[in-house]
C-alpha cells in the first residue's frame, strides 16, 4: 500500500499515481484534509481515502471534520480515520461515522500498555451500543448526557409533546452546557438528532440548518422519497406492528441513515412503553437499527442482549414527573456500558 497526500499532488498527479499504483497491484491510500481534497481523491478514482483530522501544516486537530467529509463521499469507500484517536468515546463515534479502519499513532505510543489500548479501540469500534438521549430541554441535562458518555442527543420538534423544544432554544442550551462547550479531556462531544413528525421538508432542512443538526429523527408516516428530500442523514422510525412489517423496512434502507424501531403509540413516540422485542431482534439482524420504546436501567442490558441493537435510544426511562433526571442519565449509561464488559468477557472466555 502507498500513501497519497492529497494536499502535496495536483490532479494530474494524483490520477498518475494513482494509475501506476493499480498497475503494480498496489493499493492506495489517498489523505484528504478538507471536503475540496475529499471531492478530488473521489474523482480521481480513490477507492481507500484516509480522512486525516491532523492539518499538517499547522499540526492543529479538527475531530469533527471527519463527521461533515464522510456524509460527502459515496458509500462504496474504504473510509479510514487517521490521527487523534484516543479514547472510547472517540471510536465509537468513528463507528458512528461508518469508518472502516483507523490509524492509530500517537495515542498508542505514548501508551504504558499497548495491548490494552489496542483491545480497548477495538472492542469499542466493535461491540459497544451506541446511545442516544432523546427528548432534552435544559441545559443541566446535555451535561450529564455528556458527562456520562452519551453518543446522541435527541431534540423533540413537535409541538404537541411535553418535551417539545423550540429549534431557537437549542443553541442556547447547548451555549449554556459546560459540557459542551468545553468537553473534558477523553469526551467527544455527541452528534445532535431532531426529531420531526409529518413536517414539510423544507422546514425540516431549514431548522437543520439553524440548529447545527447533524441527523433528522423522521417519526411519523414520512415516504421513503420523502426521506431523500432532506440534507442530512436520516433516522427513520418505524413501529412495526407484526413480522409481516418487516418488509417495509426494505423500501427506507437506501433512502436512511439508520432505522429506528420504536413501540407503536398513538402519540408517535416517547410514551415509555415497551415494544416487541423479538420482532426488533429480527429487525436487527437485517439492518443497523436504533431500538426505542420504554427502555429503563432495569431492561436495558436484556434488550441489548436480546436484539443485539446497533443503538438505544431513551426518554420516558431516564426522567421523573416527566422532566430529564441526571441521575437516571448517567445510571442507564452505565448500565448499557457495563452490560457491553459483560458480553466481552463472555466471548474471551
Ligand atoms: O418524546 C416524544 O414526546 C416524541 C413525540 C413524538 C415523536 C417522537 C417522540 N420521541 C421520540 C423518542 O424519544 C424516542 O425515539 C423514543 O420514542 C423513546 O421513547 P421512550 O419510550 O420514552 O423511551
Amino acid at each position: 500500500m502507498i500513501l497519497l497526500i492529497c494536499a502535496i499532488l495536483d490532479d494530474q498527479q494524483l490520477r498518475h499515481l494513482l494509475h501506476v499504483a493499480t498497475s503494480l497491484r498496489m493499493r492506495a491510500l489517498v489523505e484528504v484534509h478538507s471536503q475540496e481534497e475529499a471531492r478530488r481523491a473521489v474523482e480521481a478514482g480513490a477507492i481507500i481515502i484516509g480522512v486525516n483530522s491532523r492539518d499538517l501544516t499547522t499540526f492543529e486537530m479538527h475531530p469533527y471534520l471527519i463527521r461533515e467529509i464522510r456524509q460527502t463521499l459515496p458509500g462504496d469507500r474504504i473510509i479510514v480515520a487517521e490521527s487523534g484517536i484516543h479514547s472510547a468515546a472517540d471510536v465509537r463515534r468513528l463507528a458512528r461515522y461508518d469508518v472502516q479502519a483507523m490509524l492509530v499513532g500517537e495515542s498508542l505510543v505514548v501508551s504504558n500498555d499497548i495491548p490494552t489500548h489496542v483491545q480497548m479501540l477495538l472492542h469499542n469500534a466493535n461491540h459497544t451500543t451506541q446511545v442516544k438521549i432523546c427528548g432534552l430541554s435544559e441545559a443541566e441535562h446535555i451535561d450529564a448526557a455528556i458527562d456520562a458518555g452519551a453518543d446522541m442527543l435527541g431534540f423533540i420538534f413537535h409541538e404537541p409533546s411535553h418535551r417539545y423544544i423550540q429549534p431557537e432554544r437549542v443553541s442556547s442550551i447547548l451555549a449554556a452546557s459546560r459540557s459542551y462547550t468545553q468537553p473534558a479531556k477523553g469526551q467527544a462531544l455527541p452528534d445532535l438528532v431532531g426529531v420531526f413528525v409529518n413536517k414539510e421538508a423544507d422546514y425540516i432542512n431549514e431548522v437543520a440548518e439553524q440548529v447545527g443538526l447533524h441527523y433528522i429523527q423522521l417519526h411519523g408516516n414520512e415516504t421513503p422519497e420523502f426521506c431523500q428530500r432532506i440534507k442530512r442523514p436520516v433516522i427513520k422510525a418505524l413501529s412495526l406492528q407484526d413480522a409481516t412489517e418487516l418488509e417495509r423496512m426494505e423500501a427506507y434502507r437506501d433512502v436512511t441513515w439508520r432505522l429506528l424501531i420504536d413501540t407503536p403509540t398513538p402519540d408517535w413516540g416517547g410514551a415509555g412503553r415497551i415494544g416487541d422485542w423479538e420482532l426488533a431482534s429480527l429487525a436487527a439482524q437485517q439492518n443497523k437499527i436504533l431500538l426505542a420504546g420504554g427502555l429503563t436501567i432495569e431492561n436495558v442490558a436484556n434488550a441489548i442482549q436480546q436484539v443485539h441493537p446497533w443503538g438505544i435510544d431513551v426518554s420516558s426511562g431516564v426522567e421523573t414527573d416527566k422532566k430529564k433526571d441526571s441521575q437516571k442519565i448517567a445510571a442507564f449509561i452505565a448500565q448499557v456500558r457495563q452490560s457491553e464488559n459483560i458480553s466481552r468477557e463472555k466471548l474471551e472466555s
